[in-house]
C-alpha cells in the first residue's frame, strides 16, 4: 500500500543517482563554457550529457534497489544513438559514464556501449496509475545548460499515481537566495540538491555533500510584496500573460527569469513567491518536467495547480492533462493568484475573439 511505505531507501537511491548525474553534467558544462564560440553553437555536448545522465540514473537506481521491480518514465531513448553516424557520440557517452563512475568510486562497474544503450532504454515506461514508476528528466533546461545557466536533473517516484518522493539536482543554483541579484554573484557557492518525501517536508543540501536543512516556501501574504519566476525562454511561456497577471496582483518586482525546474527549488526555499508557466498553444506538458519540482514545492508548504485550480494529475501516463498552464505559490496567495490568472486568461481569449 502506498500510504504505509516509508520510501527511505528509494529516497537515498534517488539522491545518489541525481548527484552522480549532476557530476557528469557539470563536467560537460564546464568544458562547454570554456570552449570557443564555434563549438558553443554545437548542440552535441548537451546530447552527450543528456544521455549520460539518463544512463547513470537508471544504472544507480537498478543497482541500489535490486529487489524492486523497475519501471522508468524518462525523456530520452536510444533510437538516435543506434543510427549510423552516432558511434562517436555513443563512445563519448560511454567514456563519460565510466569516468564519472570511477571518480565516484562507489561502484566497481565498467559499462560497455551496449550496457549504456540498455540503461537508457529502461526509460520507456508509460507510467500510469498502477504500481511504482520512476520519472526522470536527465537534463531539464537544455537551453540553460547550453548558455552556461540553470538546469536540473529531476527525478521522482510515482506510487499508485501519486508523486511520493522527488529530488532536484541544480548544479548552478547558488546555495543562498537568488532573490537579490548582487554584484558578487559570481563568487557565490553553487550546487543545490533539493529532496522531498511525502509527509516529511522538503530539504536542501549542497551537492558537495553537506547536511540537509528543512526548507519552506515564502510566507508572504500580500501579493504586492511577492516576486515571481518564469521561464528564461520566451518560447516556453507566454510572458505577456504573466505580466498581465502580475499587474492584476499588484506585484511590483520584475519577474526573475530562470531555466528549468530550478524554479521549483528556488520557490520551495522562499526566494520568490509565485511561479507562472503558460506554454504556447498546442504544447503538452510532460510529467518529468514537473513531478520532482511539484513534490519539493508542496512538501515545502506550497501549492501547485493548473489555471482552473485543479491539482496536477501525474497518473495519466507520460503527459499531464492541463487547463492552460501551471501556477505555483504559497497557500495564502493562491486564492488571489487563481482569480488574477482566470481574469487574465478570460480577457486574453475575449480580445483574441475580437480580432
Ligand atoms: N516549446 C516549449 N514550450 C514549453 N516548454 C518547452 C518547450 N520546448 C521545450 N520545453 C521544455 O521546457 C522545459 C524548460 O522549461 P523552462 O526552462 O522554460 O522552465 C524543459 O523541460 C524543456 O525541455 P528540456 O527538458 O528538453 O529542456
Ligand atoms: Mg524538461
Ligand atoms: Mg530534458
Ligand atoms: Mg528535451
Amino acid at each position: 500500500m502506498a500510504s504505509t511505505a516509508s520510501y527511505e531507501k528509494e529516497l537515498a537511491a534517488a539522491k545518489k543517482a541525481a548527484s552522480l548525474a549532476a557530476r557528469l553534467c557539470q563536467t560537460v558544462q564546464k568544458a562547454l563554457v570554456q570552449s570557443d564560440v564555434q563549438s558553443k553553437s554545437d548542440k552535441s555536448p548537451v546530447t552527450v550529457a543528456d544521455y549520460g545522465s539518463q544512463a547513470l540514473v537508471s544504472l544507480v537506481l537498478k543497482t541500489e534497489l535490486p529487489s524492486e521491480s523497475f519501471s522508468l518514465v524518462a525523456e530520452e531513448d536510444s533510437s538516435d544513438l543506434r543510427k549510423d553516424g552516432a558511434q562517436d557520440t555513443l563512445r563519448r557517452i560511454t567514456e563519460l559514464v565510466n569516468s564519472t563512475l570511477s571518480i565516484d568510486g562507489t561502484y566497481n562497474i565498467t559499462l560497455s556501449e551496449e550496457d549504456v544503450l540498455v540503461a537508457i532504454d529502461s526509460g520507456k515506461s508509460e507510467g500510469g496509475r498502477n504500481g511504482r514508476h520512476w520519472v526522470l528528466d536527465p537534463i531539464d533546461g537544455t537551453k540553460g545548460f547550453l548558455r552556461g545557466d540553470q538546469y536540473a536533473i529531476a527525478l521522482a517516484l510515482l506510487d499508485e499515481g501519486r508523486v511520493v518522493l522527488g529530488v532536484l539536482a541544480c548544479p548552478n543554483l547558488p546555495l543562498t537566495s537568488i532573490a537579490i541579484p548582487d554584484e558578487h554573484s559570481s563568487h557565490k557557492q553553487v550546487g543545490c540538491l533539493f529532496s522531498a518525501k511525502i509527509g516529511d517536508g522538503a530539504f536542501m543540501q549542497s551537492l558537495n555533500g553537506s547536511s540537509s536543512a528543512k526548507i519552506h516556501v515564502s510566507a508572504i501574504e500580500n501579493s504586492k510584496d511577492a516576486s515571481f519566476f518564469e521561464s528564461f525562454e520566451a518560447a516556453h511561456s507566454m510572458h505577456d500573460l504573466s505580466s498581465v497577471i502580475a499587474e492584476k496582483l499588484g506585484v511590483q518586482a520584475p519577474p526573475v527569469r530562470i531555466d528549468s525546474q530550478a524554479k521549483y527549488g528556488a520557490l520551495a526555499r522562499g526566494d520568490g513567491a509565485i511561479y507562472l508557466r503558460f506554454p504556447h498553444k498546442g504544447y503538452r506538458e510532460k510529467i518529468w518536467d514537473h513531478a520532482a519540482g511539484y513534490i519539493v514545492v508542496t512538501e515545502a508548504g506550497g501549492v501547485a495547480t493548473d489555471a482552473a485550480g485543479n491539482n496536477l494529475d501525474f497518473s495519466k501516463g507520460r503527459y499531464l492533462d492541463l487547463d492552460t498552464g501551471i501556477i505555483v505559490t504559497n497557500k495564502k496567495l493562491m486564492p488571489a493568484l487563481l482569480k488574477a490568472v482566470q481574469d487574465a486568461v478570460k480577457e486574453k481569449s475575449q480580445s483574441a475573439s475580437l480580432l
